[in-house]
């Protein structure tokens, strides 16, 4: 709406108390102030818009004042024409938000007083977070139930260009172009890869990232973001703290870059990335041996674990580990000193300390090298002598996560830790009785998942995994498939980089480690 209205038109900085900070129209009659936390807005129009409404009917007074987020503002400028726009977004369900504008005439208030008014207001709502970035938008149209096209057009675009954000938009056509658009891609054009889709796609861009000369370089300079358009979603859980495309696309124009550990894996003569997870025993097969129930959306997993807890069956292997912490109060602890970590003084860039030296000792690194060396060899080389090797008759799930949610309602990994250098390592026994092992998952939903006496819970920074009398079964990395032979795992600390919400995973940690003394 363009206020032409008189009372409003004319547009003056009040000068008293905080030149900078309050836009007064019309010599006090709506005024727009900058405070803490949020922008306050007093002007008749929108208090009328604001009025609390029973029936369609307007009840109450007007409301003297409507405040807007920082966080919710997206954009403001002042038009040739000279007039103020400010682009915010409202809530209309938890799951569903809308762009809307505001919009008044400046009058005869000098331009460069209010532009300088509008340069604080997008301090305030951008931080520490970059404006206007340069996306490469990868959109998967079969993702999950295959409305990644519609959910792209509708939630996520115009909050992308009511930021200003540069885009350049691809509709994938075939499995495996995320892959090839990445390796290709010029990196100094682009601040962010943007996925919309499931899971499946951002492993394709960190693989393809990978497979660059300049590997590290790429990793390092271009971010990645996830739109969630899948069914497990785990990515957009964790970084921007939502399974919905509207608010994921807030978090994502809102986020700040952030180092994440990645993963090699080796296998045969293969080497490949992984963001996510590794897993093999009942959760690989509940999540890769289920596509024909796609249409259940996230509750195909489900309904593969149901069936597998009734059929008992387990999965012989051998497992040697690099174990860096090997029992849950450990591993409380170190989360607690992570997340008190997180209170240190942060550098000029908002990272902590640790964050910066990190980046510090990547940044020595020659630009244009590839992937890091191996510092444990591969899957074909010799164990390691300081690993830990142990063989299981009965294993019934082994599952090692460098995220906390794996989809709604699934936090396994409640200690994760974005950048800690550290694997967290799941295992339970499958010959345990039928409704101890339903109590068992279902105690992943209730948050009481990390403490259950059935599960080994420890982090590792290696390990190597081989399976035994099985001709044929699954593994899974980051949810895809590979072929089923023996594998090893290291971790790269830092060596990705993502938009994430906080600076950190958004799930609580494991129970009550705040506790931990
Ligand atoms: N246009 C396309 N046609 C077919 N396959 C595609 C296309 N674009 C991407 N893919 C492939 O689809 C696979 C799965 O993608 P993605 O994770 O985005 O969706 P999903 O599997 O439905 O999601 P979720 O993992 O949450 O179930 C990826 O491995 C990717 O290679």
């Amino acid at each position: 709406m363009t206020d032409s209205n008189s009372e409003f038109a004319a547009v003056a900085l009040a000068r008293e108390a905080s030149p900078d900070r309050v836009l007064t129209l019309n010599a006090g009659s709506a005024s727009l102030t900058l405070r803490d936390d949020v922008l306050v807005v007093q002007a008749r129009d929108l208090a009328k818009r604001n009025r609390a409404r029973f029936c369609g009917v307007a009840i109450g007074a007007l409301p003297t004042e409507i405040t807007f987020p920082y966080y919710n503002i997206l954009w403001a400028s002042i038009t040739p024409d000279r007039v103020l726009e400010i682009d915010y977004t409202t809530e209309k369900s938890k799951s569903k938000i809308r762009c809307e504008r505001l919009q008044y005439s400046l009058g005869n208030a000098p331009t460069d007083a209010a532009q300088a008014w509008v340069e604080t207001l997008l301090n305030n709502a951008y931080g520490q977070a970059q404006r206007r970035r340069r996306a490469k938008v990868l959109i998967n149209p079969h993702a999950g139930p295959g409305g990644a096209v519609n959910m792209w057009e509708h939630d996520v675009r115009p909050i992308f260009e009511a930021a200003r954000m540069i885009l350049d938009v691809v509709v994938t056509t075939h499995g495996g172009e995320g892959d090839e658009i990445c390796q290709a891609l010029d990196i100094n054009a682009y601040d962010v890869v943007v996925v919309c889709s499931g899971d499946g796609l951002a492993y394709e861009v960190f693989n393809g990232f990978g497979k660059r000369p300049d590997a590290r370089s790429a990793l390092q300079k271009v971010a990645i973001a996830h739109i969630p358009c899948g069914s497990g979603n785990a990515m957009s859980l964790n970084l921007n703290g939502s399974h919905h495309s509207g608010p994921s696309a807030l978090a994502v124009v809102k986020g700040v870059r952030t180092s994440i550990d990645l993963m090699s894996i080796t296998q045969g003569p293969r080497r490949m990335l992984s963001f996510l997870s590794q897993s093999v025993g009942i959760i690989a097969e509940a999540d890769l041996a289920t596509e024909h129930l796609r249409w259940l959306g996230s509750m195909r997993f489900d309904v593969g674990v149901v069936q597998r807890i009734f059929s008992k069956k387990v999965y012989p292997c051998d497992i040697s580990l690099k174990i860096e912490l090997e029992n849950k109060s450990q591993v409380r602890a170190h989360y607690k000193r992570i997340r008190d970590g997180e209170q240190a003084p942060k550098d000029e860039g908002g990272r902590s300390t640790a964050e910066a030296s990190l980046s510090t000792s990547d940044s020595r690194l020659e630009a244009g090298e590839g992937l890091p060396p191996l510092r444990f060899g591969t899957v074909n080389d010799k164990l390691p002598e300081d690993w830990e090797t142990v063989s299981y008759d009965k294993l019934g799930s082994f599952y090692c996560g460098n995220m906390a949610w794996m989809a709604p309602n699934a936090n396994f990994f409640s200690a994760a830790c974005i950048n800690d250098g550290l694997m967290d390592l799941i295992t339970n026994d499958g010959d345990v009785p039928v409704l101890k092992y339903v109590d068992l998952m279902t105690s992943v939903e209730s948050g009481k998942f990390f403490d259950n006496s059935l599960v080994s819970y420890r982090k590792v920074s290696a390990y190597r995994f081989t399976p035994r009398n099985q001709s044929d079964g699954y593994i899974s990395i980051d949810g895809e498939r590979i072929p089923f032979e023996p594998f090893q795992v290291e971790v790269h600390p830092g060596l990705g980089t993502v938009l994430s919400k906080s600076g950190r995973y958004e799930a609580a940690g494991p129970p009550h480690w705040e506790n931990v003394v």
